[in-house]
């Protein structure tokens, strides 16, 4: 009782909540009578790594180019580190290091000369400029190659200085734009660890955008899927997948043999299925059928139910009490990565209501 007293005495600031960093309200961007984006609320806090996830088009750049005051908001409100990019351009550009999908460099000249032009923009004195971009390739993993000029750089070495070259005037926020094109599956691992690192030991807050869920997935605290300038759903990965698929469906798959028509409808009948399909495994992979009893009696057959409940337990009771042998049974649910595509295919086209399988 008396811990008790002494928890509901804490003063209400005693209680620390995450310091937000980048504040989007209500934020809408329209060109030409087009809106890029639409009405969008979003918070990240200080030290977060949140990922903007959506289709081509969707208004990511858009979004990003009105955080760093490149592009005026129609309406709406944005804070970045508590300043307004719109009025207080220059102030945001200190703080925030901004790497866009294509980083320029000079192709001609060394890695360290580039990030060393770069602290000369951003006014820090030459001597230790020099220490930080050498410690800075080493932290990209480039100092081998800081005396090569950048034109002879592959993709993913680029990218790596564009890292080193945001983080020179040391940033309290990067944003990286679509920063793993065209970079090989080796090169997007090492670099998602790396920017997973960085803002991990340095508190640094990351925005990242991407159209790969996959890589968004792998290092993003929270993830925002944004679809034709709209955030439909936005919250850790778990959650995420919970906020866009209602009903969570489960699917059960069995592969059975004595297979027989009585069997598939009673399948079929179980209380939570919403779907089913059958298929013979034993005839030489054709004879694919929609319906459990157009399925071989007594031959080998893959049944799938989808179910509004897992029922893994009692259709897998139901083949066995049936007298049929029972060879597998999965239980699969959807995960994001299958919500993603279901939402995604086709250009983007969102229909939440009909949208689903
Ligand atoms: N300067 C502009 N003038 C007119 N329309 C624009 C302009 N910039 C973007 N748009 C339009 O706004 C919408 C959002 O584009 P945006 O580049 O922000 O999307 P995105 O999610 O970053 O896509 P991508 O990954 O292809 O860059 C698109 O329909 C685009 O054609």
């Amino acid at each position: 009782m008396a811990q008790q007293q002494a928890q509901t005495s804490l003063p209400d600031d005693a209680i620390s909540l995450p310091l937000p960093i980048i504040e989007l309200n209500r934020l809408t961007k329209r060109y030409d009578g087009q809106t890029a984006v639409n009405g969008l609320n979003l918070t990240i806090a200080k030290g977060e790594i949140f990922g903007l996830l959506g289709p081509n088009g969707a208004g990511k750049t858009t979004t990003i180019l009105m955080m760093l005051g490149l592009t005026e908001p129609t309406s709406g409100r944005v804070r970045v580190c508590g300043l307004d990019p719109t009025r207080q351009p220059l102030q945001v550009k200190r703080r925030v290091g901004y790497m866009p999908d294509d980083v320029g460099f000079y192709e001609d000249r060394t890695a360290l000369d580039n990030l060393l032009f770069t602290a000369r923009l951003n006014r820090i004195h030459p001597a230790p400029a020099r220490v930080q971009a050498l410690e800075l390739l080493e932290r990209v993993g480039l100092s081998d190659a800081l005396g090569k000029k950048v034109g002879a750089f592959s993709r993913g070495m680029r990218q790596r200085l564009g890292i080193a070259d945001v983080l020179i005037k040391r940033p309290e926020v990067i944003i990286l734009d679509e920063p793993t094109l065209g970079i090989d599956p080796e090169g997007v691992r090492e670099l998602l660890q790396l920017i997973r690192d960085l803002s991990r030991l340095e508190g640094l807050t990351v925005l990242l955008s991407s159209h790969h869920l996959h890589q968004v997935q792998q290092i993003c605290d929270r993830v925002g899927l944004f679809v034709r300038g709209e955030l439909i759903a936005s919250g850790d990965v778990d959650s995420l997948a919970e906020q866009l698929d209602d009903d969570r469906a489960i699917t059960v798959e069995l592969e059975v043999s004595g297979w027989s028509a009585e069997l598939g409808e009673r399948l079929a009948g179980l209380d939570g299925v919403l779907a089913f399909n059958g298929s013979a495994v034993n005839d030489g992979g054709a004879g694919e059928s929609a319906r459990g009893e157009t399925a071989p009696d007594h031959g080998t057959v893959r049944f799938s139910l989808r179910c509004s409940r897992d029922l893994t337990t009692a259709a897998a009771k139901t083949v066995i009490e049936s007298g049929a042998n029972l060879h597998a049974v999965q239980r699969k649910q959807y995960g994001l990565d299958d919500i993603y595509h279901r939402y995604f295919e086709g250009g983007g086209t969102v229909d939440r209501n009909n949208g689903k399988t």
